[in-house]
């Protein structure tokens, strides 16, 4: 922020009036300046030595201006500067009806015509870490009467209240200070301190514009973040004060009351005059401050530590000028927070003395135990840990290491006891489609069992022969879909699990066949010249169904109950959209009544209680009553959206884990029951022939990473037992990338030339090449 002002600023503001002196009163161009010009008076006679031009210089004069910009021009700073720690007083000071309450206050009718005080307390109460009490002081014939009293309600003078000077400065004994939370709660008080000035007025026949009044705000800054024992915090103040109007006694003609009113006032007035001329003087060391209760409850404000009736105008004028000779010395009132700091420093104290205790009951022997703990100690510790967990207490009683250990046993139990409802809740939500749950329903089934030995060993001895027919691979054509019920079941098409001739570098005459029967033969059966080949295999919808019906019940099982939740979570939450948007509407229907009810009042005239609370009718009460209903109908309602939409997420994901996994499996079946000749399959088997001159095959693997692992260890730890040496190549590459797919296709060309296997290639899964020489 800018630095902190040392200045005193002086502004004038200008009441705007249809019979504004132009002739008169001239605003210099920088808005800083104004000057008076007086006609001379003709009946003082030729020789008239009076005064006529009047010329001064301000901070700012402001003329026809909203109070929003008012407040920004002479407070916000004061404000901002009291919300890091520095005191700030803003007086308002001019004669009767010149604007002083207008402009502190502002008219309440209408909210942009709020004064300095109610937008000083917005800016004050909205702030972070800032803590904010409130006071309201009036001073009427120099008696002190506390505007926000509980004890008088009219806010009349409690006897006890005086100025008092100690070391910390200046405050009034017997005034009440309130702490506030809300802007809300300030703007409570003060407008009960207006009530009551208002009543007092009434009640001790004495009039408002005759009263000082100070309206003060205290603000409390604590750091953001307290440390141990060392919390620190700034106190400041921002006194706004409305004085009372500034007539000369010869001109209110008065007598009585008002005689007496205006003299206690000129009287305060002019000691503030006073004051500000001794201040002004860099040369005086006594400042008169107690000569009357304003200067004596200002000291802390103004002191060093900090004038158409046309006399009146050029007095305030001149008490404005020479407010602005005075300096002040900004100081900022850092404290600590004692209290605070004693409070974390006896904590300080109490862990150091049981620590002392800890250590010396240790030295001795005393305390120390060799003895397991009792099962009353361990329900005792225990029972602890459970109220600390709950916050119910802030320590745990521990004398000796045994405790120590038992308490870490304590916690350890709770948070695996938390993991293991979490996941029991977890389960009993959802059928949990995780790698150990495939493990086992893989497990269950034979032919997957045999098949997770054959996975690794998809070796055709006559493939050779195979691809000899099989067309050169045209395309990776899209997946074909299973029609019917499972529709949503996506099956890779056959180029994915064929290798081409001209990769295989197989026989001229194949390459040969005609290109238009392509399709027609993919989706043939591959023929097998081999007499204990399937003869033909089945189409891959039948297989399909066979499948779900043996090796893959368990899996479609899990899938279609998946399945089944997410549809009901889906339906759920379309219902749930729906009467949302119902409640909606007719919430936007009781709001259009409300207004209609409210404008209905305000042109009937509204009623207003003792509290200067708004009395409405039955059915607006009613309405709102609704309304209340149905905004927490919305809340619960959107709550319960949000969940099932994160609901509706995992299941879905778990749905699309399912379907993969039934469509790996199936193809896997789908190849090992039907493609794979039997003396091939012989030939895998722990002890069995594998030859060099095997050709590899391409498979649809669709394994889990890990599976993937497991996986290849297994192929470690059985090719060994294979007759032929084998080496083992893994490349992570990606199918469903083209040119990855192209640079699968290069590696195979590479190793056509060597006798090999290959097993493993699937769509998104890592691709790996066993390489037998
Ligand atoms: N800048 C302004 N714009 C519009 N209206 C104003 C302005 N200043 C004052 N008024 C109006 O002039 C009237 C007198 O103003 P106000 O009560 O604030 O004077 P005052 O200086 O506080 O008088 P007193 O010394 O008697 O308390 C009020 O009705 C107020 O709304």
């Amino acid at each position: 922020m800018d630095a902190v002002e040392k200045r005193v600023h002086a502004f004038v503001r200008v009441k705007p009036t249809a019979e504004f002196a132009q002739d008169m009163i001239k605003f210099g161009p920088d808005n800083k300046s104004i000057a008076i010009y007086i006609k001379k008076d003709a009946k003082k006679g030729v020789v008239n030595n009076r005064q006529t031009d009047w010329a001064f210089r301000l901070d700012g004069v402001l003329h026809n201006t909203s109070q929003e910009l008012a407040y920004e021009t002479v407070a916000k700073k004061v404000v901002s500067e009291a919300l890091v720690g520095y005191n700030g007083t803003i007086m308002c000071y001019g004669q009767t009806g010149a604007g002083k309450t207008y402009t502190m206050t502002g008219a309440t009718a209408e909210y942009e015509h709020r004064g300095i005080i109610p937008r000083a307390i917005h800016t004050a109460t909205n702030k972070l870490f800032v803590f904010v009490q409130i006071s309201y002081l009036e001073i009427y014939n120099e008696t002190l009467f506390d505007l926000l009293s509980t004890m008088t309600s009219s806010g009349t003078s409690d006897m006890q209240m005086a100025v008092v000077d100690c070391p910390q400065g200046v405050y009034v004994k017997g005034l009440s200070i309130h702490s506030v939370s809300h802007e809300e709660d300030a703007l409570n008080l003060f407008f009960e301190g207006e009530t009551n000035r208002v009543i007092a007025e009434h009640t001790l026949n004495k009039n408002s514009s005759r009263s000082h009044c100070i309206f003060t705000i205290y603000i409390e800054v604590r750091s953001r973040f307290r440390l141990f024992s060392d919390v620190k915090c700034v106190n400041s103040k921002i006194n706004l004060i409305d004085l009372a109007g500034s007539e000369r006694l010869s001109k209110t003609g008065s007598e009585g009351q008002v005689l007496k009113e205006a003299t206690y006032i000129n009287k305060s007035l002019s000691f503030l005059e006073q004051i500000v001329i001794a201040l002004a003087d860099p040369k005086r060391d006594h400042i008169p401050f107690r000569q009357s209760k304003l200067t004596h409850v200002l000291k802390d404000s103004l002191g060093k530590s900090w004038a158409l009736q046309q006399p009146q105008i050029l007095s305030s004028l001149r008490f404005a000028t020479r407010m602005k000779w005075i300096t002040t010395e900004p100081v900022l009132n850092e404290t600590c927070d004692r209290e605070g700091t004693v409070k974390a420093l006896e904590k300080e104290i109490i862990l150091l003395k049981q620590e002392l205790a800890m250590h010396d009951s240790l030295a001795n022997h005393s305390l120390v135990s060799y003895d397991p703990l009792t099962d009353i100690q361990i329900a005792e510790i225990k029972s602890q840990v459970h109220k600390y967990l709950k916050g119910a207490t802030d320590e745990i009683d521990i004398v000796n290491i045994r405790q120590v250990q038992e308490v870490f046993k304590q916690f350890k139990l709770v948070v695996s006891q938390q993991e293991h409802d979490v996941e029991a809740r977890l389960r009993s939500k959802y059928v949990l489609i995780d790698k150990n749950d495939f493990a086992a329903v893989a497990a269950a089934h034979k032919v997957i069992t045999c098949n997770m030995f054959w996975f690794q060993f998809t070796i055709m001895k006559k493939l050779i022969d195979l691809v000899h027919v099989f067309p050169p691979v045209r395309k990776e054509g899209a997946g074909s879909c299973l029609s019917g019920r499972d529709q949503d079941i996506y099956l890779p098409s056959k180029s994915q699990v064929v290798i081409s001739a001209e990769d295989l570098d197989v026989k001229e005459g194949a390459r040969n066949q005609d290109t238009a029967n392509v399709d027609a033969e993919l989706s043939k059966p591959p023929p097998m010249e081999d007499s204990q080949q399937p003869s033909s295999p089945p189409p891959k919808p039948v297989a399909f169904e066979q499948f779900k019906e043996e090796c893959g019940s368990e899996i479609n099982r899990i899938f279609k109950e998946n399945k089944s939740i997410l549809l009901a979570r889906k339906k759920r939450s379309s219902t749930v959209a729906q009467r949302i948007n119902f409640i909606k509407h007719e919430m936007e229907g009781i709001k259009k009544a409300l207004e209609a009810q409210k404008q209905e009042r305000w042109q009937q005239g509204e009623y207003v209680d003792e509290k200067g609370q708004i009395i409405i009718d039955e059915k607006e009460f009613s309405l709102i009553m609704k309304l209340k209903d149905l905004k927490e109908e919305y809340r619960s309602g959107y709550a319960e959206l949000q969940d099932l939409k994160a609901e509706i997420q995992y299941c879905q994901h778990l749905v699309d884990q399912c379907r993969n996994k039934l469509v790996s499996e199936f193809e896997i079946w789908y190849n090992e029951s039907f493609l794979i000749p039997k003396d091939v399959q012989e030939a895998l088997k722990p002890g069995g022939n594998i030859r060099p001159g095997m050709i590899p095959i391409n498979r649809v693997m669709c394994l889990e990473e890990d599976e993937q692992e497991r996986f290849e260890r297994m192929q470690e730890r059985t090719l060994p037992d294979c007759p032929a040496s084998v080496s083992f190549y893994k490349a992570k590459m990606r199918m469903d990338q083209k040119h990855t797919y192209t640079r699968a296709m290069s590696s195979l060309e590479q190793m056509r030339k060597k006798p090999g296997l290959i097993t493993a290639a699937g769509k998104n899964k890592p691709l790996s090449f066993l390489h037998v020489t």
